[in-house]
């Protein structure tokens, strides 16, 4: 099957969350000895798997984290604070595992598997998937980032990868990447997919200050100017804008989605492949979680736009998939609330209500 055949047939496939095991979760977990809403979100994520998966008997999820790199040729700009080698290093982090995801990886007892979509001059590592289309992104103030054909390739390797890990047994995927420049790529998606302006998706990234993200916007203004013409088809803007990494965290997501198996989004990168992918498959945000909220100022209008409430704050600003490896433990613990508490009945009490 072609690239786009596989895409098209993975868009098709995706359905809805079923409305019927939504209130029957509900239903579980308004029985369970607590007041009605006292575990707040812990509720809503269990109650939005099992929907998901059509069923509230769920077991202890199996996870996996899967960080996609690649380069971008828009870090020619001037756009981050650290320079582009970064990116092929912190594959050695990964490999070795000293990266910061690694060790959040191990702490959730989760395997991690990452995969080169793109990197320029890659390391020797063994365990990192090579998945690489091109060496780096064109740089997208010039020209397209990649082809059409290049990002339904890379969309393809992440569907793939999705396909793969579920019929390992994960049922439950952690999304993260590497990249430098990838939050400049990631602010112009979301400025082009959302009708916003430069300013309001341009942040810091890595550590730029006020005077750096003055320039930051500036050339992500320049990329809404060059591409203004595709701004609505998203495969076109996926390819416009870049990057490879993006279009494979896309991949996952449909792929994940198509067969039922929830994605934890992490910041403000992982949350433009979700719009690229929800904007493919509308139906697929019922299989995002949002594990947390990046000071990025473009990731909560990213959540507002998918319908989605972050799990966790903690100021995470890092990407990688730390803030997703992270709340792996809080979706277990969701799902062990669900199917593990007592019910109000099974202790011989029928007052679920507060007394009147
Ligand atoms: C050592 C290091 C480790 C990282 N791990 C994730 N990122 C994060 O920073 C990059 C995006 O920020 P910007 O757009 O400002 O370049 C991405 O690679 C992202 O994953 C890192 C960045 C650095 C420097
Ligand atoms: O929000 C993120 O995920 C993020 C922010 C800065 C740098 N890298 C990632």
């Amino acid at each position: 099957m072609t690239d786009l055949t596989v895409l098209m047939s993975t868009i098709e496939a995706i359905r809805p969350a079923s409305d019927q095991t939504r209130r029957e979760a509900t239903a579980a977990m308004a029985d369970k000895v607590k007041p009605l809403g006292s575990l707040g979100l812990l509720e809503e994520v269990a109650i939005r798997i099992a929907a998901l998966r059509g069923r509230v008997d769920l077991p202890d999820p199996t996870p996996a984290v899967v960080v996609c790199a690649a380069d971008h040729g828009i870090a020619r700009e001037g756009v981050s604070a650290f320079p582009q080698a970064v990116t092929g290093l912190m594959l050695t982090a990964f490999g070795t595992g000293g990266a910061a995801v690694a060790v959040l990886s191990r702490a959730a007892g989760a395997r991690l598997v990452v995969a080169d979509l793109g990197v320029i001059d890659p390391p020797v590592v063994p365990g990192v998937l090579d998945l690489s289309i091109r060496p780096g992104t064109a740089n997208s103030v010039d020209g397209p980032a990649m082809t059409p054909a290049e990002a339904t390739a890379a969309l393809r390797q992440g569907i793939d990868l999705a396909h793969e890990l579920v019929d390992d047994g994960v049922d439950l995927i952690a999304l993260g990447e590497m990249g430098i420049g990838n939050t400049t790529t990631a602010s112009a998606l979301t400025a082009a997919l959302l009708g916003l302006d430069a300013a309001a998706t341009c942040g810091r990234g890595t550590g730029l200050d006020d005077e750096q993200v003055a320039h930051k916007v500036s050339v992500v203004d320049q990329v809404l100017a060059r591409h203004a013409s595709v701004s609505d088809d998203p495969l076109a803007v996926l390819a416009a804008m870049g990057g490879l990494e993006v279009a494979a965290l896309a991949g996952v997501v449909l792929g994940a989605a198509e067969r039922k198996v929830p994605v934890l989004v992490d910041g403000f990168i992982t949350g433009a492949a979700a719009l690229v992918a929800a904007r493919l498959a509308p139906a697929c945000t019922d299989a995002m979680v949002a594990a947390h909220l990046s000071p990025e100022p473009g990731h909560a209008l990213q959540l507002a736009a998918l319908g989605l409430r972050p799990l966790l704050d903690l100021q995470m600003r890092l990407g990688e998939g730390s803030g997703a490896a992270l709340a792996i433990n809080v979706v277990r613990s969701s799902i062990a609330v669900l199917t593990e508490m007592a019910t109000f009945a099974s202790l011989g009490l029928d007052q679920t209500s507060p007394v009147t």
